[in-house]
């Protein structure tokens, strides 16, 4: 019996010895013998990938990868096989060519690995086809149907704004706009609200819990192997412990509802982006199948709120650092006022559009702090890919992040890192535009981008006519944590109504 036992512990012991020499061969080999040896960066990040994964579930790997970037210069290794690029051929190379996208990217299949929208599905050819159906919903004249549907729940996040006013109470605008920005997506996918807007709180805890599951799928697709067995597991799913809550009982029962509507002759017109999409599931059946189109919209639903949340607080967080913005913002719409634009309640779309100098404000506030924190990560193709003279061989994973480029001083000037909506006005700047990505750039580009803007506009110019708003200690700086969006939160502020 003690030789048997002395057997297994001696067995055990080689075999945690053999694992430790290979782990000890592939951090070696990672680190010298890699074709990507010779680009710099952090030395644990070329050993393990958890190095990038930290920095993510810490909430500040877009700070992180700026950083290094200003110590390493256009090209960091950020993980064995992923390289961060800043130079400004990039973005053309990388994201606006037709590359395959990293890896990563398959944890968008929700809720688990069998559900396939346009995000998880990593081919070009494959992404474009699918996407060819998905993209009418999201034409500008389609979604400006709903308009004043969406101006019903603006006034509601007016309404509360205006109650606080009045009481001189401390208001968390971020939350206000992030239920604002779920109940107008609601509007738009489905031509209903889910009712945060009018309870003017959390409902479910969906924002609590929408933000960890952020930070977990942010972190799990690196590591998707053990993710696919464990959180994307069908056997999982079915449990229903993962899914659930308020959000999403009523996108399956709006869901339901478009299905029941598309076999409903007597069906209103103005359809909403879910009547859309089922069908173009009803006319290509061969491509697009019912649950393809639930996981379209389960991501859609999860891509639209935050965001736009975060947009909103940015553009309003830098306007009041810099009042003279703000003071200009508002002039320019009371010219506008005085020729008769502007003039609803919630200022229409088209008349947003008369306001050149708001919209500078807006893309410099998204230039400053956008709302996507992660690198954009494509796959070198066969042959490899050469960048200002590096060449990366073909596989490797090359991430391009919004916020390193949006303020590299080589690509915007010496003052990249400042505020000045002024150079949106320079001669120069449509040779600047690629370095703006806030939405991405190329085939996988943003496919909200319409929506996002017809709110972004709205808001921030119905804000800049009717309020005036300071943090309730000017000296306070928000804070954030940034997974696959960045989220500010405490910076409450106090808003005045102005007699408009
Ligand atoms: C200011 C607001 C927004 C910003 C800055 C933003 C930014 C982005 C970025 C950077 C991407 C990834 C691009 C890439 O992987 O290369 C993306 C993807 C996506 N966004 Fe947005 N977004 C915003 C609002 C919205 C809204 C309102 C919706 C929905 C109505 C939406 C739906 C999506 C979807 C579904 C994807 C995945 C697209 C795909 O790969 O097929 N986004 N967004």
């Amino acid at each position: 019996m003690e030789s048997y036992s002395y057997g297994i512990s001696s067995w055990l012991a080689r075999l945690a010895a053999l694992t430790f020499a290979l782990a000890v061969y592939l951090a070696l080999h990672r680190r010298f013998w890699s074709p990507l040896a010779l680009v710099p960066g952090p030395r644990l990040a070329s050993i393990t990938r958890l190095c990038h994964a930290y920095h993510i579930f810490k909430g500040d790997n877009s700070t992180w990868t700026r950083a290094l970037h200003k110590q390493y210069g256009h090209f960091v290794r950020i993980a064995p096989n992923e390289v961060s690029v800043s130079h400004p051929d990039g973005p053309a190379l990388i994201l606006q060519a037709s590359l395959r996208k990293g890896n990563w990217y398959r944890v968008f299949s929700l809720p688990d690995y069998r559900y396939v929208n346009t995000p998880s599905i990593l081919d070009p050819k494959e992404r474009a086809q699918r996407t060819r159906l998905f993209a009418p919903a999201f034409l500008s004249s389609n979604l400006l149907q709903a308009e004043p549907r969406f101006d019903a729940v603006l006034g509601q996040l007016f309404g509360r704004l205006d109650a606080h006013a009045a009481a001189g109470r401390p208001l968390h605008l971020d939350r206000q706009l992030s239920f604002a920005a779920l109940d107008v997506a609601g509007e738009a996918l489905f031509a209903r609200p889910f009712g945060f807007a009018a309870a003017g709180r959390d409902l479910d805890g969906h924002l609590a819990k929408g933000r960890a599951a952020n930070c977990y799928a942010a972190v799990a697709g690196h590591f998707w192997t053990l993710h696919r067995l464990l959180a994307a597991n069908p056997l999982i799913t079915r449990t229903g412990l993962l899914a659930g809550g308020h959000v999403m009982r009523s996108t399956f029962a709006a869901l339901r509802c478009a299905e029941a509507k598309a076999t409903d002759a007597d069906a209103p017109s103005s359809p909403s982006v879910v009547d859309h999409w089922t069908k173009a599931g009803r006319d290509n059946p061969e491509v697009l199948r019912p649950v393809d189109v639930e996981a379209q919209i389960i991501i859609t639903v999860g891509a639209a709120s935050d965001t736009v949340s975060c947009a909103i607080q940015s553009f309003v967080y830098h306007m009041i650092a810099n009042p003279t913005s703000w003071a200009r913002a508002r002039e320019e719409i009371e010219s506008q006022r005085a020729q008769g634009f502007c003039k609803d309640p919630v200022v229409s779309y088209q008349d947003s559009q008369t306001l050149p100098y708001l919209r500078a404000c807006l893309h410099e506030s998204i230039r400053m702090f956008g709302p996507s924190p992660m690198g954009l990560a494509r796959v070198a193709p066969a042959g490899g890919l050469s960048i200002g003279g590096q060449h990366f061989p073909e596989g490797t994973t090359l991430s391009i992040n919004p916020n390193v480029m949006q303020q590299s001083k080589e690509c915007w000037g010496e003052d990249a890192e400042e505020w000045n909506p002024d150079r949106w006005f320079a001669e120069d700047i449509s040779s600047k535009l690629k370095y703006w990505m806030a939405f991405g750039l190329g085939g996988n580009k943003c496919p909200g981008e319409n929506l996002a803007r017809i709110e972004l506009f709205k808001v921030a110019a119905t804000l800049v006519r009717d309020y005036s708003i300071r943090q309730v200690d000017p000296e306070n700086k928000w804070q954030w944590e940034g997974y696959i969006t960045r989220v500010p939160h405490s910076w409450p502020v106090y808003v005045e109504k102005r007699g408009v």
